[in-house]
């Protein structure tokens, strides 16, 4: 504990002394930058912005879509089985009574389990130990068994057992024995073999490897292990793999510690603990009436696993960068998905998920005021720099205040749904962010498209973004429903006749498009004109994505109890 606490007030005081040094650092810098930006014209500073956006992007691509996802690889060991034990029953006036020595415990077993609760794998521990089962006794006692151990991981993580020559893999129990044998000649391997297994009498060792009995009994053991290591083998044959996007709630029967519940919510076994070792008194028998020996507890089965969090919102929107994805989430969630705007591309560099909360009249909270404007994001703050600067917000009413007025009283029905960076063309060749984002909308119930209808052709927009979708993963673009026709305040902007007539010539040609040339699972896509930024026709976008998601949710409720589940 000494050596702890100097070694925590070392750090701490070197902490403190960095801390000091860069706040000088900051200051010098803060300096600089503003004598810099005095000088800076706006071009240049335009310059600089666009140099630094680059470089968040090509940063963004060059992680290969590792960064979009959660993605950690875990280390398990269940727990090892406890020894058995060597003891002779004593009792008074009869001084050398039958061996007593019991079984040890059998090591703790590793569950994985979904959980509504969690949201990322951060809190996944990256390595897990199985707790031990405890060793045999004296007097027939045998070891307890060690507690289950279940780690839970959010719900929509897929699990994958890796194997074979995965550099991430950590060494099996077998392969991690064979390890420490390496290099040694055969005796010596046979005595670190038996030293591994066995437990002697003191000062019996080798009195016992001499002996006739120990001899069949080792014949037996190494007979019963070579059945383990090839079950062993066999399982793992078919590794482990698992989608937890569903939750279980059935208990368990357990084979618990005293004190501790009969079942258990466990989820999935992952990894066995170990068997726990014989006694002494296992091995009487009518020849050897005073067996000297025991074996000791099995190691638990050590696994690695690879753990991917793919996002489950119900509802992704596809669409190239600068169409209003980010603006549309924000709008649907009355700014409460922080997702940014603004008004250059791939200014989304990672999904973000909100919730979309419907009442029973169909409005959607913070739907209720149809003049809101989200505008890019750093408009916003400045805006609300400058209110807060003369204090019109001084009295302003908290959200809960205000919630009895703006918001529904009743939330009937509620789905998330994901903002995605932007596609582009050529995506699937690594161009722009490439497409493996992709990935948390493979299993979204439905996709809707965001097309910038102010453009000048936005069902090429939808080509390239069908034809993406397809090489990502053929047949995704029939997961989509809808197609949103965003910025149409843009349009008829003018307010005369003739500008009017033309937008709602163009939205029929668009949903010609739609109609003629996109796929379906047999259901029409909708076309809905909108205009994200001036919260304009989102009531029947909200209603329409409610659809989709009811229809998608009923028959996985009826196939619920129909999931496989991966027993190993
Ligand atoms: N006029 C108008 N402008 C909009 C509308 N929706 C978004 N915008 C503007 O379009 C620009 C891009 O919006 P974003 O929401 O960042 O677009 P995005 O699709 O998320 O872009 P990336 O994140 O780069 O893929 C911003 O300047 C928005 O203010 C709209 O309905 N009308
Ligand atoms: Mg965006």
């Amino acid at each position: 504990m000494a050596w702890r606490s100097i070694y925590g007030r070392t750090c701490l005081s070197s902490l403190s002394r960095c801390r000091i040094h860069s706040s000088n650092l900051s200051t010098n810098a803060a300096e600089a930058s503003t004598s810099q930006e005095k000088i800076l014209s706006p071009e240049e500073q335009e310059l600089k912005d666009a140099l630094f956006r680059k470089r968040k992007t090509d940063w963004k691509r060059r992680q290969g879509g590792q960064s979009f996802l959660d993605n950690v690889v875990i280390n398990i060991r269940a727990g090892k089985g406890g020894d058995g034990c060597v003891a002779f029953h004593r009792e008074k006036f009869k001084p050398y009574g039958p061996p007593s020595g019991a079984k040890g415990g059998r090591g703790g077993d590793i569950y994985i389990m979904p959980t509504p609760h969690l949201t990322s794998l951060s809190s996944v521990p990256r390595r897990v130990r199985g707790e031990a089962g405890g060793n045999g006794q004296g007097t027939w006692q045998n070891g307890r068994n060690g507690a289950p151990l279940v780690i839970k991981v959010p719900l929509g993580t897929v699990v994958r057992e890796l194997t074979g020559d995965d550099p991430r893999r950590a060494k099996n129990e077998w392969e991690a024995e064979e390890e420490t044998l390496e290099g040694l000649d055969k005796d010596e391997r046979r005595t670190r073999w038996r030293e591994r297994r066995w437990v002697h009498y003191p000062q019996y060792e080798d009195d016992n490897v001499q002996r006739l009995e120990f001899k069949e009994a080792e014949w037996e053991f190494f007979k019963a292990e070579r059945e383990i290591r090839a079950a062993r083998r066999q399982r793992e044959a078919s590794p482990i793999t698992l989608d937890l996007d569903k939750l279980e709630d059935t208990e368990q029967p357990v084979d618990a510690p005293l004190g501790q519940p009969r079942t258990h919510q466990l989820g999935h076994l992952v990894a066995s603990g170990g068997i726990g070792g014989y006694g002494n008194s296992h091995f009487l028998t009518m020849t050897n009436r005073s067996p000297k020996f025991a074996t000791r507890g099995y190691d638990g089965e050590r696994v690695t696993l690879a753990l991917e969090l793919k996002i489950l919102a119900d509802i992704g929107l596809v669409g190239m960068p600068n169409a209003g994805k980010s603006t549309l989430l924000r709008a649907l969630t009355a700014g409460r998905a922080k997702s940014e705007v603004a008004s250059y591309a791939f200014t989304t560099l990672n999904p973000v998920v909100g919730v979309v909360r419907v009442a029973e009249d169909g409005s959607f909270v913070g739907g209720g005021v149809e003049e809101m404007v989200h505008d890019e994001t750093w408009v916003e703050e400045k805006r609300h720099q400058e209110l807060m600067e003369t204090g019109a917000y001084a009295g302003a009413r908290t959200r809960n205040q205000s919630k009895q007025s703006d918001e529904p009283d009743v939330e009937m029905f509620r789905f998330t749904i994901a903002d995605n960076p932007g596609l582009i063309s050529q995506a699937s060749e690594n161009v722009g962010l490439g497409h493996s984002f992709l990935r948390s909308m493979e299993r979204s119930l439905a996709l809707a498209y965001v097309v910038d209808f102010a453009g000048p052709a936005p069902w090429d927009e939808i080509r390239v973004l069908r034809d993406e979708l397809e090489k990502y993963k053929p047949g995704m673009s029939k997961q989509a429903r809808l197609v949103i026709a965003n910025k149409a305040d843009l349009l008829g902007a003018e307010g005369d006749g003739e500008d009017v007539d033309a937008a709602r010539l163009k939205l029929q040609q668009l949903q010609e498009f739609v109609r003629t040339e996109l796929a379906t699972n047999g259901r029409a896509i909708d076309v809905i004109p909108a205009s994200a930024k001036f919260s304009q026709n989102l009531r029947i976008i909200v209603r329409a994505m409610r659809s989709y998601v009811e229809d998608a949710q009923k028959p996985v409720a009826l196939s619920l109890n129909t999931v496989g589940v991966h027993s190993i």
